[in-house]
């Protein structure tokens, strides 16, 4: 019996769990799940400091002109104290000194006798930024859980964290079947062809911050199937592509079944991608994509994306579509839920002119794919349609105007 796309991914999360833990210094930690929550300990700014080149003055001193005899630069330790009818020059980012009111840009400043004469219209507080106003000590900063990017990475060097304690990486390792298969750098005969999904899943899955393991491309046999199992035993998913239809030389279920594989779904209403297998050996889990290259990597988005994605800790696992309009009218064929992969180039999504499930170029020229429903033969220009993010990074031939309202 074939399960839902919804059912399959229950499945997914209710036999997935978190990696253990370890720690990382934070230069390595880029892209790691956090599995600690952190509370700031320092205030940023640690001090009331300057938000410009200019002076240190008092409210009431607006219109004069003020003495200045000291210069306060970022970094400096002073004690210097303003008192009326002083200024003191300071630099961005410099400590402000006690008894500092506002600081005058330099540029809002005219030169007079031994200093120099302030503007007329002064405030309490311009120019000076708080202490504690960016983030406060004890104020949550960062949650077990959260995705270690860039921004991320600067809170904890904020803090001056050195390590922190994350989620392992999810270990992957991945084999093809298929006698017809060969290696990038092998020769091919007449009747061969270059195995393409293992070095997909593979860029893929390093793309989602998984160690991978490449076990081999094994021949169409029970015996080689088993033995490219029993190398792949040792990591937490393993990811096979083929062999896993009604044909005669399908040994993929076969050989994973040798070693006691619990079966949670094999079989998914979703075109392409119906034979898609998820289970378990042991400690280690197994999804068993379709050999057809677009069944193969777009199942690996929506299945073994999600997989990925619960072994690695994190909290937010479920992956949002994007509601958008469909660029042009689009016909196919009802039956299943169909996964219809094309562009979205940040205000419409345009469906790939040409795909089919044995295809291999469609992704390349794709980002994303849209999921249609199983009654549905034609979407319009204009509908809103629900899109499943790959890779975004929205580019343009022309020059676009990036400025808002
Ligand atoms: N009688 C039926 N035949 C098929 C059915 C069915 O329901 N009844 N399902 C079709 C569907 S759907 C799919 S998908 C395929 C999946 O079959 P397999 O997983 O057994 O895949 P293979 O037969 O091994 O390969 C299919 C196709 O893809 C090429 N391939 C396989 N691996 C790779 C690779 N690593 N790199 C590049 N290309 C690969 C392979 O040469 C075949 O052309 O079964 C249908 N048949
Ligand atoms: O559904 Mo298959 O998985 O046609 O490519």
């Amino acid at each position: 019996m074939a399960v839902t796309i919804l059912e399959a991914l229950e499945l997914i999360h209710k036999h997935t769990r978190k990696k253990s833990l370890k720690i990382l210094p934070i230069e390595q930690a880029l892209s790691s799940i956090l599995a600690e929550d952190i509370i700031a300990t320092h205030n940023l700014p640690p001090y009331d400091n300057s938000a410009m080149d200019g002076y240190a003055v008092k409210v009431a001193d607006a219109d004069n002109c003020v003495k200045v005899t000291h210069t306060i630069f970022a970094g400096d330790n002073s004690d210097e104290v303003l008192t009326s009818g002083n200024g003191i020059k300071i630099m961005t980012g410099a400590k402000i000194p006690d008894g500092c009111e506002c600081i005058v840009p330099v540029e809002d400043t005219t030169e007079c006798y031994n200093g120099v004469t302030l503007p007329n219209n002064l405030s309490d507080g311009r120019h000076i930024r708080l202490c504690g106003e960016d983030i406060k000590k004890g104020e949550p900063l960062l949650k077990s859980g959260q995705k270690l990017q860039a921004h991320q990475i600067t809170l904890l060097a904020s803090q001056g964290i050195s390590h922190i304690k994350v989620y392992k990486r999810p270990h992957v390792a991945l084999f093809a079947s298929g006698s017809e298969l060969k290696m990038h750098f092998e020769n091919v005969e007449a009747y061969q062809l270059y195995n393409t999904n293992t070095p997909t899943l593979l860029s893929r899955a390093q793309e989602l911050g998984c160690e991978v393991d490449f076990i081999g491309t094994a021949q169409d046999t029970l015996e080689d199937l088993k033995a490219h199992v029993k190398s792949a035993l040792n990591s937490d998913l393993i990811i096979t592509s083929g062999g896993v239809s009604v044909g005669d030389a399908d040994f993929t279920k076969e050989a994973f079944g040798a070693f006691g594989m619990e079966t949670y779904f094999d079989k998914v209403e979703i075109k392409p991608g119906k034979p898609t297998t998820f289970g378990r050996i042991n400690n280690t889990l197994v999804l068993n994509l379709p050999g057809n290259p677009m069944a193969a990597a777009l199942n690996f988005e929506l299945f073994g994306q999600n997989i990925i994605l619960a072994l690695s800790g994190i909290n937010e696992k479920f992956i949002n579509p994007i509601e958008t309009k469909m660029k042009n009218d689009y016909r196919l064929k009802k039956g299943r839920i169909t996964l219809v992969p094309g562009s979205f180039d940040g205000s419409c999504f345009e469906p790939c002119k040409k795909f089919a499930p044995g295809m291999v170029s469609p992704l390349a020229s794709s980002n994303s794919y849209i999921m249609v429903n199983e009654g549905v033969e034609f979407i319009a220009s204009g509908d809103i349609v629900k899109v499943m993010p790959i890779r975004f990074c929205f580019t343009n031939e022309k020059e676009m105007n990036l400025v808002s309202c």
